[in-house]
Protein backbone atom coordinates (compact mmCIF):
# COMPACT_ATOMS: atom_id res chain seq x y z
CA UNK A 1 0.00 0.00 0.00
CA UNK A 2 1.01 3.80 -0.68
CA UNK A 3 0.81 6.24 1.86
CA UNK A 4 -0.11 9.56 0.77
CA UNK A 5 -0.79 11.38 3.49
CA UNK A 6 0.15 11.10 7.39
CA UNK A 7 -0.08 13.33 10.17
CA UNK A 8 2.05 12.93 13.09
CA UNK A 9 0.47 14.87 16.29
CA UNK A 10 -1.10 17.29 14.26
CA UNK A 11 -2.16 20.08 16.82
CA UNK A 12 -3.28 23.56 16.73
CA UNK A 13 -4.52 25.90 19.01
CA UNK A 14 -6.29 29.37 18.60
CA UNK A 15 -5.78 32.04 22.15
CA UNK A 16 -4.13 28.53 24.26
CA UNK A 17 -7.62 25.93 23.60
CA UNK A 18 -5.78 23.10 21.28
CA UNK A 19 -8.75 23.10 18.48
CA UNK A 20 -7.09 19.72 16.94
CA UNK A 21 -5.45 17.97 19.35
CA UNK A 22 -2.81 15.11 18.50
CA UNK A 23 -4.23 14.23 15.54
CA UNK A 24 -2.50 10.85 13.58
CA UNK A 25 -4.29 9.96 10.37
CA UNK A 26 -2.82 8.05 8.01
CA UNK A 27 -4.18 7.93 4.71
CA UNK A 28 -3.49 5.43 1.90
CA UNK A 29 -3.83 5.43 -2.20
CA UNK A 30 -7.42 3.82 -2.84
CA UNK A 31 -9.24 4.82 0.59
CA UNK A 32 -11.71 7.19 0.79
CA UNK A 33 -12.02 8.94 4.32
CA UNK A 34 -15.20 10.54 6.03
CA UNK A 35 -13.55 12.95 8.68
CA UNK A 36 -16.65 12.92 10.45
CA UNK A 37 -17.44 15.45 14.00
CA UNK A 38 -19.72 18.29 15.50
CA UNK A 39 -19.84 21.49 14.68
CA UNK A 40 -16.08 23.19 15.38
CA UNK A 41 -14.53 19.79 15.95
CA UNK A 42 -12.10 20.57 14.40
CA UNK A 43 -12.97 19.13 10.97
CA UNK A 44 -11.59 22.40 8.75
CA UNK A 45 -8.69 23.38 10.66
CA UNK A 46 -7.18 19.98 9.92
CA UNK A 47 -7.85 20.28 6.44
CA UNK A 48 -5.91 23.70 6.27
CA UNK A 49 -2.90 22.10 7.97
CA UNK A 50 -2.79 19.22 5.43
CA UNK A 51 -3.45 22.42 2.83
CA UNK A 52 -0.27 24.29 4.40
CA UNK A 53 -3.15 27.22 4.98
CA UNK A 54 -1.85 27.11 8.56
CA UNK A 55 0.88 26.98 10.72
CA UNK A 56 0.77 24.21 13.30
CA UNK A 57 2.35 21.98 15.74
CA UNK A 58 3.87 17.97 14.87
CA UNK A 59 4.19 17.51 11.29
CA UNK A 60 2.32 16.58 8.40
CA UNK A 61 3.28 14.75 4.87
CA UNK A 62 1.49 14.48 1.56
CA UNK A 63 2.98 12.72 -1.05
CA UNK A 64 6.21 13.22 0.59
CA UNK A 65 5.76 17.24 0.87
CA UNK A 66 6.05 19.36 3.86
CA UNK A 67 2.64 21.28 3.42
CA UNK A 68 4.20 24.51 4.75
CA UNK A 69 7.23 24.84 2.93
CA UNK A 70 6.57 23.02 -0.32
CA UNK A 71 3.10 24.22 -0.81
CA UNK A 72 3.27 25.17 -4.49
CA UNK A 73 4.87 21.94 -5.94
CA UNK A 74 2.32 19.69 -3.39
CA UNK A 75 -0.75 21.86 -5.14
CA UNK A 76 -0.30 20.12 -8.69
CA UNK A 77 -1.13 17.02 -7.26
CA UNK A 78 -3.72 17.76 -4.57
CA UNK A 79 -7.11 19.50 -5.14
CA UNK A 80 -9.08 21.07 -2.45
CA UNK A 81 -13.00 22.10 -2.25
CA UNK A 82 -13.64 24.52 0.40
CA UNK A 83 -16.70 24.53 2.70
CA UNK A 84 -18.00 28.16 1.40
CA UNK A 85 -17.45 27.68 -2.27
CA UNK A 86 -16.10 31.13 -3.89
CA UNK A 87 -15.85 32.36 -8.09
CA UNK A 88 -15.45 35.80 -9.16
CA UNK A 89 -18.51 36.91 -9.32
CA UNK A 90 -17.59 39.21 -12.66
CA UNK A 91 -16.36 36.01 -14.71
CA UNK A 92 -18.33 33.60 -17.22
CA UNK A 93 -18.29 30.03 -16.46
CA UNK A 94 -16.19 29.81 -19.86
CA UNK A 95 -13.77 32.19 -18.47
CA UNK A 96 -13.43 30.46 -15.45
CA UNK A 97 -12.55 27.08 -17.78
CA UNK A 98 -9.87 28.87 -19.72
CA UNK A 99 -8.76 30.17 -16.27
CA UNK A 100 -8.23 26.93 -14.85
CA UNK A 101 -6.71 25.42 -18.02
CA UNK A 102 -4.34 28.33 -17.90
CA UNK A 103 -3.08 28.05 -14.07
CA UNK A 104 -3.53 24.65 -13.22
CA UNK A 105 -0.93 21.62 -15.37
CA UNK A 106 -3.39 18.69 -14.18
CA UNK A 107 -6.85 20.63 -15.25
CA UNK A 108 -8.41 18.33 -18.16
CA UNK A 109 -11.36 20.91 -19.43
CA UNK A 110 -13.11 18.23 -21.04
CA UNK A 111 -13.65 16.62 -18.35
CA UNK A 112 -14.92 19.72 -16.51
CA UNK A 113 -17.19 20.52 -19.67
CA UNK A 114 -18.33 17.31 -19.35
CA UNK A 115 -19.58 17.44 -15.85
CA UNK A 116 -20.98 21.44 -16.87
CA UNK A 117 -22.86 19.67 -19.60
CA UNK A 118 -25.13 17.34 -17.36
CA UNK A 119 -26.21 20.07 -15.78
CA UNK A 120 -28.54 23.62 -16.77
CA UNK A 121 -25.51 26.24 -16.18
CA UNK A 122 -25.10 28.06 -19.36
CA UNK A 123 -21.21 28.43 -19.87
CA UNK A 124 -21.89 31.92 -21.31
CA UNK A 125 -23.59 32.63 -17.60
CA UNK A 126 -21.88 35.02 -15.50
CA UNK A 127 -21.30 33.74 -11.82
CA UNK A 128 -23.51 36.05 -10.38
CA UNK A 129 -26.04 35.38 -12.34
CA UNK A 130 -26.09 31.72 -11.20
CA UNK A 131 -28.07 30.74 -7.84
CA UNK A 132 -25.63 29.40 -4.75
CA UNK A 133 -26.06 26.05 -5.45
CA UNK A 134 -25.20 26.24 -9.45
CA UNK A 135 -21.73 28.01 -8.11
CA UNK A 136 -20.93 24.86 -6.30
CA UNK A 137 -21.93 23.04 -9.20
CA UNK A 138 -19.52 24.91 -11.63
CA UNK A 139 -16.92 24.51 -8.12
CA UNK A 140 -17.04 20.63 -8.43
CA UNK A 141 -16.51 21.21 -12.19
CA UNK A 142 -13.13 22.78 -12.28
CA UNK A 143 -11.69 21.05 -8.91
CA UNK A 144 -12.89 17.51 -10.54
CA UNK A 145 -11.47 17.89 -13.68
CA UNK A 146 -8.08 18.15 -11.75
CA UNK A 147 -5.98 15.04 -11.97
CA UNK A 148 -5.02 15.27 -8.33
CA UNK A 149 -3.80 12.41 -6.31
CA UNK A 150 -5.06 13.62 -3.19
CA UNK A 151 -8.51 15.13 -2.83
CA UNK A 152 -9.97 17.41 -0.13
CA UNK A 153 -13.63 17.94 0.18
CA UNK A 154 -15.39 20.13 3.04
CA UNK A 155 -18.53 20.01 3.26
CA UNK A 156 -18.54 19.55 -0.81
CA UNK A 157 -22.11 19.49 -0.99
CA UNK A 158 -23.31 22.41 0.70
CA UNK A 159 -26.25 24.17 -0.27
CA UNK A 160 -27.01 21.09 -3.18
CA UNK A 161 -30.51 20.19 -4.08
CA UNK A 162 -30.17 15.93 -2.86
CA UNK A 163 -30.64 15.31 -6.95
CA UNK A 164 -27.53 16.84 -7.30
CA UNK A 165 -25.69 15.93 -4.24
CA UNK A 166 -26.11 12.25 -5.63
CA UNK A 167 -25.15 13.17 -8.75
CA UNK A 168 -21.80 14.46 -7.40
CA UNK A 169 -21.42 11.39 -5.63
CA UNK A 170 -21.83 9.17 -8.37
CA UNK A 171 -19.37 11.39 -10.53
CA UNK A 172 -17.26 11.53 -7.78
CA UNK A 173 -16.68 7.80 -7.72
CA UNK A 174 -16.98 6.89 -11.49
CA UNK A 175 -15.38 9.90 -13.43
CA UNK A 176 -12.79 10.81 -10.65
CA UNK A 177 -11.90 8.00 -8.22
CA UNK A 178 -9.46 5.36 -8.95
CA UNK A 179 -7.33 3.01 -7.24
CA UNK A 180 -3.98 5.20 -7.28
CA UNK A 181 -5.73 8.27 -5.04
CA UNK A 182 -7.17 8.95 -1.54
CA UNK A 183 -10.23 11.27 -0.98
CA UNK A 184 -10.72 12.91 2.23
CA UNK A 185 -14.68 14.28 3.11
CA UNK A 186 -16.35 15.96 5.53
CA UNK A 187 -20.23 16.43 5.67
CA UNK A 188 -22.59 16.57 7.90
CA UNK A 189 -25.40 14.54 5.63
CA UNK A 190 -22.83 11.46 6.75
CA UNK A 191 -25.89 8.80 5.60
CA UNK A 192 -25.61 10.28 2.03
CA UNK A 193 -21.70 8.93 1.78
CA UNK A 194 -21.73 5.99 3.88
CA UNK A 195 -21.83 3.62 0.93
CA UNK A 196 -18.60 5.22 -0.68
CA UNK A 197 -16.25 5.11 2.08
CA UNK A 198 -13.66 3.05 2.83
CA UNK A 199 -12.65 4.10 6.06
CA UNK A 200 -14.14 6.37 8.94
CA UNK A 201 -12.42 8.75 11.36
CA UNK A 202 -15.14 10.44 14.20
CA UNK A 203 -13.26 13.74 15.55
CA UNK A 204 -14.22 15.82 18.72
CA UNK A 205 -13.30 19.14 20.08
CA UNK A 206 -9.89 18.81 18.08
CA UNK A 207 -9.53 14.52 19.16
CA UNK A 208 -9.80 11.53 17.04
CA UNK A 209 -11.90 9.36 19.46
CA UNK A 210 -12.41 6.59 16.67
CA UNK A 211 -10.54 5.44 13.27
CA UNK A 212 -11.07 3.01 11.38
CA UNK A 213 -12.05 1.07 8.15
CA UNK A 214 -15.72 0.72 7.68
CA UNK A 215 -15.89 -2.30 7.28
CA UNK A 216 -14.72 -2.55 11.01
CA UNK A 217 -16.58 -0.62 12.74
CA UNK A 218 -19.42 -1.85 11.31
CA UNK A 219 -18.66 -5.10 12.84
CA UNK A 220 -18.26 -3.71 16.07
CA UNK A 221 -21.31 -2.25 16.55
CA UNK A 222 -24.77 -3.52 16.71
CA UNK A 223 -28.08 -2.12 17.10
CA UNK A 224 -30.34 -4.40 19.19
CA UNK A 225 -34.50 -4.37 19.62
CA UNK A 226 -34.40 -5.70 22.84
CA UNK A 227 -37.30 -7.15 24.52
CA UNK A 228 -39.16 -5.55 26.94
CA UNK A 229 -38.39 -8.18 29.49
CA UNK A 230 -34.74 -8.15 29.03
CA UNK A 231 -34.53 -4.22 29.29
CA UNK A 232 -32.56 -4.61 32.94
CA UNK A 233 -29.97 -7.09 31.55
CA UNK A 234 -29.38 -4.87 28.75
CA UNK A 235 -28.52 -2.54 30.46
CA UNK A 236 -26.32 -4.32 32.35
CA UNK A 237 -24.32 -4.48 29.33
CA UNK A 238 -23.89 -0.72 28.92
CA UNK A 239 -24.97 0.62 25.84
CA UNK A 240 -23.85 3.61 24.00
CA UNK A 241 -27.19 4.62 23.52
CA UNK A 242 -30.74 3.34 24.59
CA UNK A 243 -33.90 4.79 22.24
CA UNK A 244 -37.32 4.24 23.71
CA UNK A 245 -40.30 4.66 20.55
CA UNK A 246 -43.40 3.39 20.90
CA UNK A 247 -42.25 0.81 23.37
CA UNK A 248 -39.82 -0.43 21.27
CA UNK A 249 -36.15 0.08 22.91
CA UNK A 250 -33.19 -0.37 20.52
CA UNK A 251 -29.94 -0.13 21.88
CA UNK A 252 -26.53 0.11 20.62
CA UNK A 253 -23.27 -1.45 21.70
CA UNK A 254 -19.72 -1.45 21.27
CA UNK A 255 -17.62 -4.63 21.34
CA UNK A 256 -20.30 -6.61 22.61
CA UNK A 257 -20.22 -10.28 22.63
CA UNK A 258 -22.99 -11.89 19.52
CA UNK A 259 -24.27 -14.59 21.64
CA UNK A 260 -25.43 -12.13 24.68
CA UNK A 261 -26.88 -10.03 22.37
CA UNK A 262 -28.78 -12.15 20.29
CA UNK A 263 -30.25 -13.20 23.78
CA UNK A 264 -31.65 -9.84 24.66
CA UNK A 265 -33.74 -9.25 20.97
CA UNK A 266 -33.03 -8.74 17.56
CA UNK A 267 -29.51 -7.26 16.36
CA UNK A 268 -29.04 -5.26 13.02
CA UNK A 269 -26.63 -3.43 12.03
CA UNK A 270 -25.88 0.15 12.57
CA UNK A 271 -25.65 3.07 10.34
CA UNK A 272 -22.45 5.35 10.51
CA UNK A 273 -24.97 7.78 11.68
CA UNK A 274 -25.94 5.77 14.80
CA UNK A 275 -22.80 5.02 15.81
CA UNK A 276 -21.49 8.80 15.22
CA UNK A 277 -24.43 9.57 18.19
CA UNK A 278 -23.16 6.93 20.27
CA UNK A 279 -19.59 7.48 19.81
CA UNK A 280 -20.33 11.14 21.14
CA UNK A 281 -22.59 10.43 23.70
CA UNK A 282 -20.45 8.65 25.09
CA UNK A 283 -17.60 10.97 24.53
CA UNK A 284 -19.19 13.73 25.88
CA UNK A 285 -20.21 11.71 29.53
N1 LIG B 1 -9.09 31.73 12.75
C1 LIG B 1 -9.57 31.27 13.92
N2 LIG B 1 -9.40 31.94 15.07
C2 LIG B 1 -9.84 31.46 16.25
N3 LIG B 1 -10.51 30.30 16.39
C3 LIG B 1 -10.71 29.58 15.26
C4 LIG B 1 -10.27 30.02 13.97
N4 LIG B 1 -10.63 29.09 13.05
C5 LIG B 1 -11.28 28.13 13.73
N5 LIG B 1 -11.34 28.41 15.05
C6 LIG B 1 -11.95 27.58 16.11
O1 LIG B 1 -11.44 26.28 15.98
C7 LIG B 1 -12.43 25.32 16.28
C8 LIG B 1 -12.51 24.31 15.15
O2 LIG B 1 -13.04 24.96 13.99
P1 LIG B 1 -13.19 24.21 12.59
O3 LIG B 1 -13.62 25.22 11.58
O4 LIG B 1 -11.93 23.46 12.32
O5 LIG B 1 -14.37 23.19 12.91
P2 LIG B 1 -15.18 22.22 11.94
O6 LIG B 1 -15.10 20.86 12.55
O7 LIG B 1 -14.74 22.37 10.54
O8 LIG B 1 -16.66 22.79 12.14
P3 LIG B 1 -17.95 22.87 11.14
O9 LIG B 1 -18.49 21.48 11.03
O10 LIG B 1 -18.87 23.76 11.93
O11 LIG B 1 -17.49 23.46 9.85
C9 LIG B 1 -13.71 26.08 16.54
O12 LIG B 1 -13.89 26.20 17.94
C10 LIG B 1 -13.45 27.43 15.91
O13 LIG B 1 -14.13 28.45 16.62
Amino acid sequence: MTTLITTNNLSKQYHNKKVVNEVNLTIEAGQILGLVGPNGAGKTTCFQAILGLTDFEGSVDVLGYNPNKERTAMLKDVAYIADVAVLPKWMKVEQALVYMAGVHPNFDREKAEAFLAKTNIAKKSKIKQLSKGMIVQVHLALILAIDAKVLILDEPTLGLDILTRRQFYTHLLEDFYSEDKCIIVTTHQIEEIEHILTDVAFIQEGKVVLSDSTERIKERFKLVAVNHENLAQAQDLQPLTANSIMGLTTMLFDNANDAQLSALGHISSPSLADIFVGVMTKEAC
